[in-house]
């Protein structure tokens, strides 16, 4: 595995953040060593889909990067004739992750899309993964997005997001940002690659809290919504449409 080095030397003007080559090739060490509990996400939403996925169904891996959370649903994967299908915007993400599914999973179980996924259709889903991407979207497009999801699940389908989250609380906001920079310090980043990689993601990612996604969850039509794993900053909730 490559060592996330991209922010390691001073830059003069730290441009946005975006998903280019040189992030595809550190990425598996770059989010493993900056989302406290990444590891364990994936391998639990393999099981959450083991027990919602649906025979003869889709599964939606939405901003799929390498397709990690793809191989482990696969691999953990009971349900007959599922049909995964993988999307990202970053050609240089959907090129590695082609190849990566081709070697681990059968050729008709799988399908890697470039493409914005909001203007994907949904369709037949009963798992949809957003793990780590609605984040990314610009904040008054994250419901139309939900809506789309909720539409394009069957009955009993689920969605699983994982998120950033902020907190309303400054104090708890303050204690809980602290908590992550001391995982990102303990996983070998130097100050400068934590301050240059937050200017970065400044413009681009923008969390909510909990409430927030809990409330727009809701108006999108889930009937359910848990949150299931929490590290630090880092969580992820189920939502189940009824
Ligand atoms: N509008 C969009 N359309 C398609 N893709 C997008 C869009 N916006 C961002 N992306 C893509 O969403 C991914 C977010 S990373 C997901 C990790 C993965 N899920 C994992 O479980 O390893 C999370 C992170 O790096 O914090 C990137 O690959 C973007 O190109
Ligand atoms: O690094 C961070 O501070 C993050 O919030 C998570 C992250 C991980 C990988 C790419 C972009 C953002």
């Amino acid at each position: 595995m490559q060592r996330d080095a991209i922010y390691a030397l001073p830059q003069e003007q730290v441009v946005d953040f975006a998903f280019n080559e040189a992030v595809a090739d550190v990425f598996p060490d770059m989010i493993r060593r900056s989302v406290p509990g990444y590891e364990t996400i994936i391998g639990l939403l393999g099981v959450i889909a083991r027990r919602y996925a649906q025979p003869h169904s889709r599964i939606y891996d939405l901003g799929c990067s390498l397709g990690a959370s793809t191989l482990s649903m696969a691999a953990q994967m009971r349900a007959d004739d599922v049909r995964f299908v993988c999307v990202d915007n970053s050609t240089a993400m959907t090129r590695r992750c082609e190849q990566i599914l081709q070697r681990h999973l059968p050729a008709g179980q799988f399908e890697v899309q470039c493409a914005d996924i909001e203007a994907i259709p949904l369709e037949n889903a009963s798992v949809v993964v957003l793990n780590f991407t609605l984040q990314f979207l610009k904040p008054a497009d994250r419901l139309a997005m939900l809506h789309k999801i909720h539409a394009g699940l069957l009955p009993g389908g689920v969605l699983i997001l994982s998120e950033k989250l902020q907190f309303a609380d400054a104090a708890e906001q303050t204690l809980i940002n602290d908590l992550h920079l001391e995982f990102k310090r303990a996983n070998g980043y130097s100050e400068l690659e934590i301050s240059q990689k937050r200017s970065a993601l400044e413009n681009v990612m923008i969390p909510d809290t909990f409430e927030q996604h809990q409330a727009r969850l809701q108006v999108a039509g889930f009937a359910q919504v848990v949150n299931w794993f929490q590290g630090f900053n880092f969580a992820s909730l189920l939502a189940v449409k009824a």
